[in-house]
């Protein structure tokens, strides 16, 4: 890691250190659920907000049930007014417009940023009561300090969190020149500084509390896209096993009401009210929400499709496999049809999660691994790209395949400079709550890559048994 990016987030983290989960822009804000029923909004009369500071997640608050709810229930209805939306047509101040063209796709979130942000210089603002019990921190890796960022000691999310720190920087400057030349009545935030650490709040609290709903109808019917800050909706933690799900209806009964949040299950006194965010896996967890999920099944590790790395992880596996890094040609045309070959190839591959292996990888190891091209010509690309199809070339190749991949995992695994062993003692001490979530973090990567080696071990096992002398 370049000793800039670390350089780049500790510049982030100077201004804005984090602290508890619970902790809100305003000490004793005004009370959310009365506002949201004042302004036309509905919630159920057994949900209240709560601290769930106790969990060692850092929960921060959460809704809760203060007696039994039935499935089904209405939970919460939120009018049009009350979400909070980047208006793509805000007249008063093109310099937002403006400078939200600038904003790549991908970093969306800094789009309704810009709005929040806006709104948080105003305290006539509408949305103040919402605002004002918004987190005053976050524990995303941008506000990690430098020793932390590299704690997480995975390339590919540290990749991506130099990026939105850069991204951030250049940012500020742009920012900071646009307004520099607008009078005070024309000034989007009141006159206000915004620097990369207000803007990283605004992106943070966006990204993880925003939710994508569906906004105004295209000629074509279909509806664009639209993400919302849905106030006291986005109390609800989350869960894989949720209890609760929102509901926007297309053609709804009442036109007031934009948004629900419904019971999905039988709520217990004093169980969270929990929403699925989605099938994330962990680096989008701790990018956008600042959370770590144990046991994720949506977790997984990316690689390089490298031959030479291939050729390696062979030699380990004892299998012999020249044709890796010098594959004929029909094996050149298949490993080009999967991307892994040629000028429009995509050589990031996924070990972990539900498919254990990325189907390209593990076809482009059965095909390299092969001699009988009339065999694989025979097969189809599904075929070749599932792992539940049983040894389509064979048995002697699934298990050099195989093989090949599990001293793959190995390779990766020895490529973390800790180990979980060292890891779990450093999270027996007293850390920093950035320290501990990089910890976690990294802990889940490498038990992503035991349990994708587990998996192929077993299946190694059961075709050995099959075959047992084919396999030697
Ligand atoms: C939509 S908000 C939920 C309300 C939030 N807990 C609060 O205090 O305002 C999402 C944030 O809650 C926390 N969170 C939600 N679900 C979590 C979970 N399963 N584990 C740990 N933190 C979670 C994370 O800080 C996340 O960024």
């Amino acid at each position: 890691m370049s000793s800039k990016m670390i350089l780049m987030a500790a510049s982030l983290t100077h201004t804005r250190p984090v602290t508890s989960a619970a902790a809100r822009l305003v000490p004793q804000p005004a009370d959310l659920i009365k506002w949201v029923r004042k302004e036309g909004g509905f919630v159920h009369q057994s949900i209240k907000i709560a601290h769930l500071e106790s969990d060692p997640n850092g929960l921060g608050l959460g809704l809760v049930a203060c007696n039994d709810i039935p499935k089904g229930s209405e939970l919460i209805a939120l009018p049009h007014r009350i979400p909070l939306k980047f208006e793509d047509k805000n007249e008063d101040y093109p310099l937002l417009m403006n400078l939200a063209r600038h904003i790549p796709e991908e970093l969306w979130a800094m789009k309704l940023g810009l709005k929040l942000l806006q709104e948080r210089s105003r305290k006539s603002s509408f949305w103040w009561t919402y605002i004002s019990n918004l987190p005053e921190t976050y524990t995303v890796p941008i506000f990690f300090p430098g020793e932390d960022i590299k704690n997480l000691q995975y390339a590919p999310l540290l990749h991506q969190v130099n990026k939105r720190c850069r991204f951030l920087l250049d940012f500020e400057r742009l920012l900071r020149n646009e307004l520099a030349k607008v009078e005070l009545d024309g000034h989007p935030f009141g006159g206000q500084d915004v620097d990369a650490s207000s803007l990283g709040w605004a992106m943070s609290a966006v990204s993880s509390r925003a939710f994508r709903l569906y906004g105004d109808k295209r000629p074509d019917g279909t509806h664009f896209d639209a993400p919302m800050l849905l106030p006291l909706v986005d109390m609800c933690n989350h869960s894989f096993n949720p209890n609760a799900e929102i509901l926007q209806e297309k053609e709804p009964s009442n036109k007031n009401i934009l948004v629900k949040v419904i019971a999905a299950a039988q709520i217990k006194q004093d169980d969270p009210l929990v929403l699925n965010y989605g099938c994330l896996n962990n680096d989008l967890f701790l990018l956008d929400y600042g959370f770590v999920m144990p046991s994720n099944p949506y977790d997984c590790i990316e690689l390089k499709y490298d031959s030479d790395l291939l050729d390696a992880a062979s030699t380990v596996a004892g299998v012999s496999a020249p044709n890796i890094s010098s594959p004929s040609s029909w094996q050149q045309r298949i490993l080009h049809h999967l991307k892994l070959h040629g000028e429009m190839s995509d050589l990031k591959v996924r070990i972990g999660g539900s498919e254990v292996v990325e189907g390209r990888l593990l076809a482009a190891l059965r095909v390299l691994l092969s001699k009988d091209e009339e065999a694989v010509e025979k097969l189809n690309f599904d075929a070749l790209k599932s792992l539940s199809s049983e040894a389509p070339l064979g048995i002697p190749t699934e298990v050099a395949a195989l093989r090949t991949l599990i001293a793959l995992c190995a390779i990766a695994l020895e490529h973390f400079p800790s180990k979980i062993t060292e890891d779990e003692t450093v999270l027996k001490k007293n850390i920093s709550i950035t320290t501990e979530l990089a910890v976690r973090y990294r802990i889940q990567k490498k038990f992503v890559i035991i349990d994708a080696m587990r998996d192929l071990t077993r299946r190694v096992k059961q075709l050995s048994s099959m075959e047992p002398i084919a396999v030697q």
